[in-house]
C-alpha cells in the first residue's frame, strides 16, 4: 500500500519540560502530568521518565518517538495504566488512574483502553473471530446486533472476513496484527495504545497496519497513541512527540519522514555533544 504522508508540515520544538510545557487541556483523551518513573536504587538508578507533561487530543493519531532507551515504552505503559508512575498523574479523560484500585484499573483497561503490541498477543487456540470477540467475552458482554454490525464493519474494513475461522498460526503476521487491531477497536475504547505495532512486519504489511490505524482515526474517530522508532511509520500520524532522556524534547505537527528524522538526528547530536545530560541512558540511533 503506498504511503501518502499528510501535508502541510510544520515543526515546533517544545521547550524543555522544566521550562513549562503547555498544560494539558480538558479535551485530551489521555494526559500525563509531572510523570516520573525511576527504576532501581543508588548507582543503578535509572530515571526512565524525568518530569513529563503531555496530552493527546481525542480523535488524533500521535506517534511517540525517540532513541532506544529514551523512555517511549515507559511513557506508553504509564499512560495505558499497565504500570504505575513513581510520581505524577495520568488522566484518561477525567479519570485519574493513580487513584484507582486494582479492580477498577483492570476494568478501565478492559473497557476504555485498547492495546496493540509488536508481538500481536493473540491466543493460539482461538480463531480470528474468537480472538476479536475476546474482550466482550472477558467482560461478560452479550454480542448485540449493534455489536455484530460494528464487528462486521471492522472485519470488512480490515480485510479479515475470509480469515475469521483461521487460527493465528494460519495467518500471516500482517493478518495477525489486523486481528489484534480489530480486537482493540471492538470495545470502541477511549484510546488505543500501540507499541511498535509494525516491528515484526515486512514493510508492505506494516504500511497496511499503519493505514488501518489511520483509518480508525479518520473514519471511526478513534484516538491512537503509537510508539515507534520508524520515521516512515510516524508519518502516518497527525503528530509526533519526541522523547529524549525521559523528557519531552520535541513536538512535530503533520510529520513527514524527513522532518522526523531531522528531529531525531538533532536530539542525537545534542545528546552526543552533552553526554553529562544523559547519565543513565545510552542513546543510539534506531
Ligand atoms: N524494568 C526496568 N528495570 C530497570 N530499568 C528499566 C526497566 N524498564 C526500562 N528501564 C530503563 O528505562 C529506560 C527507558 O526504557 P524504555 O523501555 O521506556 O525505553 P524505549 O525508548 O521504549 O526504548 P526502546 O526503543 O529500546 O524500546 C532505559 O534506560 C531502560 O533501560
Amino acid at each position: 500500500m503506498s504511503q501518502t504522508p499528510p501535508a502541510p508540515t510544520s515543526l515546533t520544538t517544545a521547550p524543555p519540560a522544566d521550562a513549562g510545557t503547555p498544560l494539558p487541556t480538558a479535551a485530551a483523551a489521555v494526559r500525563g502530568v509531572g510523570l516520573r518513573k525511576t527504576y532501581g536504587k543508588g548507582d543503578a538508578q535509572v530515571h526512565a521518565l524525568d518530569g513529563v507533561d503531555v496530552a493527546f487530543a481525542r480523535g488524533h493519531f500521535t506517534a511517540i518517538m525517540g532513541a532506544s532507551g529514551s523512555g517511549k515504552s515507559t511513557l506508553l505503559h504509564l499512560l495505558a495504566g499497565l504500570d504505575s508512575a513513581s510520581a505524577g498523574q495520568v488522566y484518561l479523560g477525567d479519570t485519574e488512574l493513580t487513584s484507582l484500585g486494582d479492580d477498577a484499573l483492570t476494568e478501565l483497561r478492559r473497557k476504555r483502553v485498547g492495546f496493540v503490541f509488536q508481538s500481536f498477543n493473540l491466543l493460539p487456540m482461538f480463531t480470528a473471530e474468537q480472538n476479536i470477540l475476546l474482550p466482550l467475552e472477558l467482560a461478560g458482554t452479550k454480542v448485540t446486533p449493534e455489536i455484530r454490525e460494528w464487528f462486521d464493519l471492522l472485519v470488512t474494513t480490515l480485510g479479515l472476513k475470509p480469515r475469521l475461522t483461521h487460527r493465528p498460526s494460519e495467518l500471516s503476521g500482517g493478518q495477525q496484527q489486523r486481528v489484534a487491531i480489530a480486537r482493540a477497536l471492538l470495545t470502541r475504547p477511549d484510546v488505543i495504545f500501540a507499541d511498535e505495532p509494525t516491528g515484526n512486519l515486512d514493510s508492505r504489511s506494516g504500511a497496511e497496519v499503519l493505514e488501518f490505524l489511520r483509518t480508525s482515526v479518520r473514519e471511526f474517530g478513534q484516538t491512537v497513541v503509537m510508539v515507534t522508532h520508524d520515521a516512515q511509520a510516524a508519518a502516518y500520524a497527525d503528530r509526533a512527540v519526541l522523547v529524549a532522556d525521559g523528557r519531552i524534547a520535541g513536538d512535530v505537527a503533520n510529520p513527514t519522514p524527513d522532518v522526523v528524522q531531522a528531529e531525531l538526528d538533532r536530539l542525537r547530536t545534542v545528546s552526543l555533544a552533552n553526554p553529562a545530560s544523559t547519565p543513565s541512558h545510552g542513546i543510539e540511533a534506531r
